[in-house]
């Protein structure tokens, strides 16, 4: 009878101490072959600190995409180049192989994303493998495998292992029934992909965890990214960095959404200094873990226009995909990020006029680097 009692006041204890992620003692852990179970410890994830300690040793998963390789250059300026291991499933190219340590790791095999994380004492790990709105739509279960199975994996290995996990959301992660113009953090999700359907899950797993087992999960909203040295992989925001591309190449550019499409977009490095930022902002900072961060917001002739003041030349046609298209009209236009700006300080650096010559003489040069080879 008194064990009976001592482990009811222990589960009672258990269920009350969710909140604040402090002193929770459960992680799960998943043994390999057998269903997910619980078992005792004494982690507290909050009190995970490096500031008094050495540099985090940082895994990036899907990193050869368009994010991740920048990612890694960020963080290695910061961290040592040892301390960032960038891997993917893909083959990386030399100059990449090259730069620093770089790992197979397919997040579907949750036994050697283990072995990865346990091998290298990894302590933060950013989840960027994803598959994108529009490829999302193209292969729905392969959609559905690495952008929910994978996360499990992630999240419980994450939680297991006590490390600091950031996971990139989107503004996909809102539907045609979220306020559009602006869109607040908190607000109705119900996103009609399988890209938003998986990042609102995503968001609300790890904060799940967060609260539940006390895992160190920090989450971005990211709006389309554009970037002049990696190329996007399948999305709805594609268009926006295809057209420096043609404008230098051909003068000519064909865009599939229409003229008036407004969505969120930012420059590259404002993308990687806010998720450096927010997973180094103290805790007690974060009165939330999944923020909006926001930048400039466009339409495809605002930017047309503005590309236009560098290749006067450009012609813009326009041949609309339907699926694209149904997909940014669901979409915020305008991105409301005011709890990062009051939490822990976001400030965009670059805003159109600054985006679209940054994007020239970074292409500009590529293409002189191109000719000289
Ligand atoms: N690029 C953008 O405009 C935005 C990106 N994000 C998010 O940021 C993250 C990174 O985005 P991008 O670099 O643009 O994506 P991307 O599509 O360019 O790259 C994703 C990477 O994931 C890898 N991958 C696919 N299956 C995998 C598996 N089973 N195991 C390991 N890796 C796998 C791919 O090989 C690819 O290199 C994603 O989670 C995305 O949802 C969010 C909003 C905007
Ligand atoms: C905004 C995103 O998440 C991405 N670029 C996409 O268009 O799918």
């Amino acid at each position: 009878m008194p064990i009976v009692k001592n482990v009811s006041r222990a589960v009672s204890q258990l269920l009350q101490s969710s909140g604040c992620g402090c002193g929770v003692s459960i992680v799960p852990v998943r043994c390999i072959g057998v269903s997910p179970r619980q078992v005792a410890s004494d982690a507290s994830f909050h009190s995970v600190s490096f500031a008094e300690s050495d540099h985090p040793r940082v895994l990036i998963t899907g990193g050869l995409g368009q994010l991740g390789v920048g990612l890694a250059k960020l963080l290695r300026k910061h961290f040592g180049k040892n301390n960032v291991i960038l891997s993917d499933i893909r083959k990386p190219a030399d100059n990449i192989f090259y730069s620093g340590p770089f790992i197979y790791a397919d997040i579907l095999d949750y036994k050697n994303l283990r072995e990865i994380v346990v091998n290298n004492r990894i302590s933060w790990l950013f989840h960027y493998s994803a598959l994108l709105s529009a490829v999302g739509e193209a292969n729905v279960p392969l959609a559905r495998a690495v952008n929910i199975t994978g996360l499990h994996n992630v999240l419980d290995i994450a939680a297991e292992h006590n490390l600091r996990l950031f996971v990139p959301s989107t503004i996909g992660a809102f539907g045609p029934t979220s306020p559009r113009d602006p869109t607040p953090d908190l607000c109705i999700q119900r996103p009609r992909t399988i890209y938003g359907v998986s990042k609102v899950h995503a968001e609300l797993m790890g904060e799940y965890y967060h609260y539940r087992y006390g895992l160190d999960f920090r989450c971005l909203r990211y709006p389309g990214i554009i970037s002049a040295d990696s190329q996007p992989g399948g999305g709805t925001t594609d268009y926006a960095v295809q057209i420096f591309h043609d404008a230098i190449k051909t003068g000519k550019f064909q865009c599939n959404l229409k003229p008036d499409t407004r969505l969120p977009m930012m420059y590259i490095d404002d993308c990687l200094k806010a998720t450096l930022e927010i997973m180094e902002a103290p805790a007690e900072a974060l009165s939330m873990r999944t923020y909006n961060i926001s930048a400039m917001s466009f339409t495809p002739e605002e930017l047309a226009q503005e590309v236009q003041k560098h290749v006067p030349e450009l012609q813009v046609t326009y041949n609309v995909d339907e699926v694209r298209q149904a997909i940014a009209d669901s979409w915020p236009m305008n991105f409301d990020d005011r709890n990062a700006r009051r939490d822990w300080g976001w400030k965009h650096d670059y805003d159109l006029p600054e985006l679209v010559t940054t994007m020239f003489s970074f292409l500009g040069s590529d293409s002189r680097i191109a000719q000289a080879n």
